[in-house]
């Protein structure tokens, strides 16, 4: 796919000398949502965050809108027009919800004020909660706050890292209602997901990840269709 906004090609990453991500090509195509799933330890969390610039790639490519990011530090990655949300320590708990959304703005205030407007609206709990500290928010509510700060970039692609961990049934469904509207928006999504079955529903593209390797890559209606997948990967569906 020459058109994808997103790009990896043969990146490998790890920690020290473990390789975790062996020879990982993904494409992300404007507009799009990917979900990655796999087993725990599949290096899921690692390539997301050697996309997002937190873990240096050893070799290989990552590209965004044709701009090679590989190897910078994430703060110029962000300038890319990519947006990390990782699964922990993903807010500042002595600030409040709205001191965390505003903390990375760009000093116009008009522009920010929109922009907090914009992510009010669409999560009303995060309204009321404002001058809350987020220390004091239950970690669903801390994991909407990380949403809303990566938001606040105006993100063209949006890196989450399991989005619905920790939230309760009810609100596993309202992030993944979040996660169609945002792309609605236009907004490319890489999304890393334990509730496979959930993840994939929303997604276009699934991508299975075993052992640091793309195991399977397919349309994710193909994926949640296959017997392979379902049996090894999705566990039951009653
Ligand atoms: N900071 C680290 N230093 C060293 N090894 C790490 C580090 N973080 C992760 N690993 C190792 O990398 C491997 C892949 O972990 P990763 O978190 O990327 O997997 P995952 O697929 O996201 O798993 P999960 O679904 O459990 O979150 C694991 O063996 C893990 O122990």
């Amino acid at each position: 796919m020459s058109d994808a906004l997103l790009k990896t090609r043969a990146l490998q990453s790890g920690y020290g000398k473990t390789i975790i991500c062996h020879d990982v090509t993904l494409d992300l195509a404007p507009g799009e949502i990917t979900c990655i799933i796999g087993p725990n330890g599949a290096g899921k969390s690692t390539l997301l965050k050697t996309i997002a610039g937190v873990v240096r790639p050893v070799s290989g490519s990552v590209t965004v809108a044709g701009r090679e990011i590989a190897g910078l530090p994430a703060a110029q990655v962000a300038r890319s027009g990519m947006a990390y949300v990782p699964q922990e320590a993903n807010v500042f708990r002595q600030l409040t919800t709205h001191e965390n959304l505003t903390m990375g703005s760009w000093g116009d205030k008009t522009r920010t004020q929109e922009a907090c407007d914009r992510i009010y609206e669409m999560f009303p709990d995060l309204a009321r909660l404002r001058q809350t500290r987020a220390g004091n928010l239950s970690g669903g509510q801390r994991q909407m706050v990380a949403f809303g700060m990566a938001l606040m970039l105006a993100p063209k692609v949006l890196l989450l890292d399991e989005p619905s961990a920790g939230l309760s049934p009810l609100m596993v469904g309202q992030m993944f209602d979040i996660v169609q509207r945002v792309n609605g928006e236009g907004v490319a999504i890489l999304m890393v997901e334990q509730n496979a079955i959930q993840g994939l529903r929303i997604a276009d593209h699934g991508i299975v990840m075993a052992a640091g390797r793309v195991a399977l890559q397919d349309q994710a209606s193909n994926l949640l269709a296959s017997k392979e997948v379902s049996e090894l990967y999705l566990g039951s569906r009653s």
